[in-house]
């Protein structure tokens, strides 16, 4: 499933709505460039499964656990980029099963641990233009971005966002 995703509070409000999908168990995989909208749209995945914040960039940790505001699955946010391969994500020793898990960058390293997962791709959305990639340096501002939502696994079979045609299709 493809979403455009104007700004920031956008980005906010997807999160939300997925956050408000998501259960003990589940692993989202957020890929992006840098300035994305990773974080920002795992802030908003927070706020939809109730746990408490404030999300940020996980920079001195590789894993940060948000506890539930409501009794449900923790948020587990992790900062995959800075992991250096599939030994150290081991030593995490996450608990999949119980936990709501969301990583940045996380492609390729966490699609074997599990055999669903929820791929989000996020894009500037830019043309060719060198003026237009000269005038949108500033990260900050608001401006469109390209989302993707591919369900990989029978986790997402039968949802909107499955990349498999439903079975008896
Ligand atoms: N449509 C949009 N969606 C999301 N963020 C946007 C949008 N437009 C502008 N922004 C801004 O872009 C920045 C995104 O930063 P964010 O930390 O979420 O990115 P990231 O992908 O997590 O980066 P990093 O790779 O450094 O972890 C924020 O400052 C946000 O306000
Ligand atoms: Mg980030």
């Amino acid at each position: 499933m493809h979403r455009t995703v104007a700004d920031t509070e956008a980005m906010e409000a997807l999160g939300r709505e997925l956050g408000g999908q998501l259960r003990a168990g589940d692993l989202v995989v957020l890929t992006g460039p840098l300035g994305a909208g990773k974080t920002t749209l795992t802030r908003g995945i927070g706020d939809g499964l109730r746990v408490r914040g404030p999300v940020q960039s996980p920079t001195f940790v590789l894993a940060r656990t948000h506890p539930s505001l409501v009794g449900a699955a923790p948020l587990v946010h992790v900062d995959a980029y800075r992991l250096s391969g599939a030994a150290e994500l081991e030593d995490l020793d996450l608990d999949f099963a119980n936990s709501v898990v969301v990583a940045e960058w996380g492609a390729g390293l966490l699609d074997d641990v599990a055999d669903s997962w929820l791929e989000v791709v996020i894009e500037r959305r830019r043309g060719g233009d060198a003026a237009d990639v000269a005038a949108s340096d500033d990260l900050e501002a608001d401006e469109p971005r390209s989302v993707q939502l591919l369900g990989h696994g029978p986790r997402w079979a039968g949802t909107p966002y499955s990349v498999a045609p439903a079975l008896g299709a």
